[in-house]
């Protein structure tokens, strides 16, 4: 019941559907049992007493029974469905909202499959227990309590006979239920793992493809697919090993009322009428108790699936503002970041970074150069509080981000991360992301700041191109001067390439670079990058090697002195003599 507790604030707020659902349900159930003593009246006053001129009324009650147990059946549905679609929607809303602010560290480790099947298979679940199991299983009872004491009122010591089998009814339901409930786990389990796997084949069907590992693939699904109906056969077991003896057991206080109830008549101690009543309450507590089994897969199914949704519902947030965090007022924020002896590590790993110390002045360029795994992507996760510092601090305009409102901190910065990601949208609602009021000029404006307004315009429908998922149809560079574009019309204070222009060519590098300069004036700009043209205009840059700041200084100043950025240069510029003489009489000039 934990889990339902949990779940209180989704359907509290609709109890009164909850109620009128129940309600209705009783009225049914008890308008249920009017056909037993219906029965008995037809029999005993009726027939045996050859009053056949009250058929007709009978009939006619009977019909207005029955008319007015619809009615209520109906009523029932219709409060049910309304109550069990509400509480999904509230359920659904909520976990979408906490997904939205769950912090990439909840993210590093997530699968997507598995987050799906619970914003689905699970709260579909929970939906169809709410809107009607939990009425049902409140029936089971009412049905079991209303029969037995009317059984009781027509003859006890049948009652009692015919009931000496329901103690082992209960226990096999009950036994049924501890060890259907695991195997429903294992079931949900498998069937989320199966689900991620069709997912990341299909994000990753190009590199598939590519390797060409389709029957890999295959095999890899089969394996889970395998284990889903492996663990689905089991759980079919269990029920097919219980399900019989259940019936037996239910069976058998039909055979004994039969028995005992036929003796009483021949003596004289029951009417037949009684008997038929009898029989007919027998079959209304032996039915609910038969879909006990139902119920109970109904209930433990729902509570495995509660159970998951509450654990994303229950998750922490790392990163989450302080009690009364500062909030930013665009107008006033400069844009001077500065670390200061920052050392930081991910989660059960060794530090990524070690005692970074830099300040970043409003409107200027940092560079960061460094090997693969050095540290660069870290530095900017830990400036937009993706991560929380521990050690040493972050600061935007001299107060410590952790202080400051995650949102409005979020809203000065602008990332272009390496991994360019488009919505399967429009490319004007793409640029257009991070605002709501963008019009389409300033679109344009920043399209062509970024050298994508050409190739936009030669599309079939312009700006208004749907581009497909993750932008598919869509060249690297292409993506990336869209997701340029998607940053700076967000106007920032602080904006962020983490290896933006790697899929652009040289010379589109620079144009979209000059277009910076007059977006960025007055701005702090952080750049990663693996090209030295990409970062040479910048007022510092940092060389990072595992972790550590290796060499720091401009662009001038880093090629007149040996060390990793002066190789990088040596490489990147073989192929341009010129170039590289010029930088080794540069390098002569330095070192004399
Ligand atoms: N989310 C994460 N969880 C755990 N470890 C991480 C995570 N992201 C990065 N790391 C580790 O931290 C170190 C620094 O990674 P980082 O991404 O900052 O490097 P990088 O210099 O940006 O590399 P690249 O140029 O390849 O992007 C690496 O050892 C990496 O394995």
């Amino acid at each position: 019941m934990e889990v339902f507790k949990g779940l209180k604030r989704f359907y509290w707020p609709e109890r009164k559907l909850l109620f009128a659902s129940i309600f209705c349900l009783i009225c049914t159930t008890a308008l249920g049992l009017v056909y037993p003593n219906l029965l008995r009246y037809l029999i005993d006053d009726i027939i045996a007493l050859k009053k056949f001129d009250q058929v007709p009324m009978l009939a006619l009650l009977v019909v207005a029974v029955i008319s007015v147990k619809a009615v209520f059946q109906f009523l029932h549905g219709f409060s049910g469905g309304r109550l069990g679609n509400k509480v999904a929607y509230n359920m659904r809303e909520a976990m979408y909202e906490k997904l939205q602010y769950l912090s990439f560290q909840y993210y590093d480790q997530a699968r997507t499959g598995d987050l799906m099947s619970r914003l689905t298979a699970d709260l579909e679940a929970i939906r169809i227990f709410i809107g009607f199991g939990f009425a049902q299983i409140l029936n089971v009872f009412l049905m079991i309590g209303f029969g037995t004491i009317m059984m009781f009122s027509i003859n006890w010591k049948l009652s009692l006979l015919t009931m000496i089998t329901m103690p082992f009814l209960a226990f096999a339901a009950i036994r049924f239920e501890g060890k259907i409930h695991p195997a429903f786990r294992s079931v949900r389990a498998s069937m989320s793992s199966m689900t991620t796997a069709v997912q990341e084949n299909i994000t990753g069907v190009r590199t598939v493809k590519s390797f060409a590992r389709e029957p890999y693939e295959v095999e890899k699904f089969t394996i889970r697919n395998e284990d889903y109906r492996m663990n689905n056969v089991a759980t079919s077991q269990i029920w097919s090993k219980y399900f019989p003896v259940m019936e037996l057991i239910a069976n058998l206080s039909a055979v004994i009322l039969l028995g005992a109830g036929g003796y009483m008549v021949i003596k004289g101690t029951l009417t037949v009428g009684e008997l038929v009543a009898f029989f007919s309450l027998v079959w209304y507590i032996i039915g609910p108790m038969w879909g006990i089994g139902f119920h109970i897969n109904n209930y433990t199914q729902s509570k495995a699936s509660g159970e998951k949704i509450l654990e994303i519902l229950h998750q922490y947030i790392h990163v989450k503002d302080v009690e009364h965090p500062v909030v930013l007022s665009p107008d006033v924020v400069q844009g001077r970041v500065r670390f200061n002896q920052v050392t930081f590590a991910y989660p059960d790993a060794q530090p990524a970074l070690h005692d970074l110390t830099l300040d970043a002045r409003p409107g200027k360029v940092i560079g960061f150069l460094g090997g693969t795994g050095s540290g660069k992507s870290t530095i900017i996760s830990l400036l937009m509080r993706a991560y929380n510092v521990k050690d040493g601090s972050v600061t935007l305009d001299g107060t410590d981000i952790r202080d400051i409102h995650l949102q409005s901190l979020r809203n000065q910065i602008a990332t272009v991360f390496q991994e360019t990601f488009l919505f399967s949208s429009t490319i004007r609602g793409n640029i257009s992301y991070g605002r709501k009021d963008v019009t389409m000029e300033e679109i344009i404006r920043v399209a062509k700041l970024v050298k994508a307004h050409d190739f936009i315009m030669e599309m079939p429908l312009g700006y208004d191109t749907v581009v497909g998922e993750r932008g598919m149809g869509l060249s690297g560079g292409q993506k990336q001067r869209i997701a340029i574009a998607r940053a700076l019309i967000k106007d920032p204070k602080i904006l962020i390439l983490d290896d933006a222009t790697s899929a652009v060519d040289m010379e589109t590098e620079q144009e979209i670079q000059a277009g910076f300069k007059e977006v960025m004036k007055g701005r702090t700009t952080f750049i990663i990058a693996h090209r030295i043209s990409s970062l040479k205009h910048a007022d510092e840059i940092i060389v990072l090697d595992k972790g550590h700041v290796v060499q720091r200084g401009t662009h001038d100043e880093l090629i007149r002195q040996e060390g990793p950025y002066l190789d990088t240069y040596r490489i990147q510029y073989a192929d341009h003599p010129d170039v590289a003489e010029s930088s080794s009489s540069q390098e002569r000039r330095a070192v004399q």
